[in-house]
């Protein structure tokens, strides 16, 4: 979120709201749960074809000829597959254990793009499934790939339907929320706006059912959001973060530059054609190299490793990558290419990296120098344990 924009007139600020909105030239929108489905549970083909419409519908922000949706390139990321699956596997509510959500979401998943793909027809437009997990945006070559495809997707005019493979994601490793993932893939993509459609028309100062409660019409930072009471899922029962996944995407997205509008899937076009409706959440200036955003952002550590001062200051201070003799205890069952937290001598995490060693190889090169490792172990035995490519500050 960007600098507070003290007294300017709320004209003003609606203008620049506008103007960043639909000049946005590639837009990341995420749809709930809980806007496409009946109350009784099951798609709602109708808010489907709703949402699609406000896709393919013209808006200020259109360039006179282009045969994109708005004029625009827009990566749809959409929830409801476990929502989608429950009928057809007579589940009456989503269910809690993960397996029968994966089931469930193995089910929906399939009858979502199918309903997407009709959809999306009736304005001749093709679409594309990319099903990703963390590992496919945090390592190297599995993210240039989900970039790859989903930069040829849109090259191709198609228009990519990004969710979660709830059907392989783990436990530990899982988003579980696609507010976050939303605001990954626009950083991945390189999105010029990230719009996040529910069933509340914006983030408001407390439950919006509680009386007393206002709609917050823009978030310059985090000043804006102290005091906000920002609370979990709605009644819908079927979405899962409620708007403290939502708030959380925004700043994600906002530390990378991108704006954010939260709404309702009903104000979608209003909001697409930027109009002051629901929340906007204005962003810093910073564009920290993406891959390694979402190291920090994607990923849970799976160990941890423990620096001495003169590695803290190395990895911190001079950027260098982590060798094994700046490390003095290591901590979890991690393999190489997992994602590692490095620790001061505090325990307190400084930085994020993908570990190049299994841990069951480290505590035997620990505190050695990379030359004395490569004479008794062979040249192999040189490498980083942590490259500087691929670490991450905290
Ligand atoms: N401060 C708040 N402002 C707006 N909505 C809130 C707030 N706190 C909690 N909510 C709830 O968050 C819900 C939206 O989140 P969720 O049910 O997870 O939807 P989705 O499926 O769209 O991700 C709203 O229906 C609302 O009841
Ligand atoms: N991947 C899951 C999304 C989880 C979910 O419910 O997300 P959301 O409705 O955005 O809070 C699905 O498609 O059901």
């Amino acid at each position: 979120m960007g600098t507070a924009a003290g007294g300017a007139a709320a004209t003003t600020q609606n203008r620049r709201v506008r103007e960043a909105v639909t000049t946005a030239r590639r837009v990341v929108v995420k749809i709930g749960s809980s806007s496409l489905t009946t109350a009784t549970g099951g798609l709602d083909d109708e808010r489907l074809d709703a949402l699609v419409d406000a896709l393919g519908a013209r808006t200020p922000g259109d360039l006179s000829g282009s045969e994109r949706p708005g004029g625009r390139e827009v990566v749809l990321v959409s929830s409801g597959a476990i929502a989608a699956g429950l009928a057809p596997l007579g589940l009456s509510r989503r269910p809690r254990d993960l397996a029968t959500q994966q089931a469930a979401a193995s089910v929906g998943q399939g009858l979502l793009i199918g309903r997407y793909a009709a959809a999306f027809a009736r304005h001749g437009r093709t679409v594309g499934q990319v099903l990703l997990t963390v590992d496919d945006v945090t390592r190297r070559a599995h993210y240039r790939n989900a970039y790859r495809t989903l930069r040829k997707l849109l090259d191709l005019g198609a228009v990519p339907i990004v969710n979660e493979n709830d059907t392989v994601a783990t436990e530990e490793i899982r988003f579980g929320d696609n507010d976050r993932l939303a605001a990954l893939v626009a950083a991945l993509v390189d999105a010029d706006l990230l719009v996040l459609l529910s069933d509340v028309d914006a983030l408001w100062t407390g439950d919006p059912a509680r009386p007393g409660s206002r709609r917050i019409a823009e978030v310059r930072d985090e000043t804006d959001l102290a005091g906000v009471d920002i609370g979990g899922s709605g009644r819908s029962g079927v979405g899962t973060g409620g708007m403290v996944t939502k708030v959380e995407a925004a700043r994600i997205a906002t530390g990378f530059g991108i704006p954010v509008v939260l709404t309702s899937a009903a104000q979608a076009v209003a909001a697409l054609g930027g109009e002051p409706v629901g929340t906007y959440f204005h962003p810093s200036p910073r564009r920290p190299a993406a891959r390694l955003f979402w190291l920090a952002h994607a990923t849970s550590p799976r160990g941890r490793l423990h620096l001495d001062p003169g590695a803290v200051a190395a990895v911190v201070g001079r950027r260098k990558s982590l060798l094994p003799a700046g490390i003095t205890a290591v901590d979890g069952a991690f393999t190489a290419g997992d994602p590692v937290d490095l620790v001061d001598t505090s325990g307190a995490p400084v930085a994020r990296g993908l570990v190049n060693y299994d841990a069951i190889e480290l505590p035997g090169l620990l505190g050695r120098s990379t030359s004395d490792l490569a004479a008794a172990l062979g040249p192999a035995y040189e490498r980083e344990v942590v490259h500087r490519d691929d670490l991450v500050l905290l």
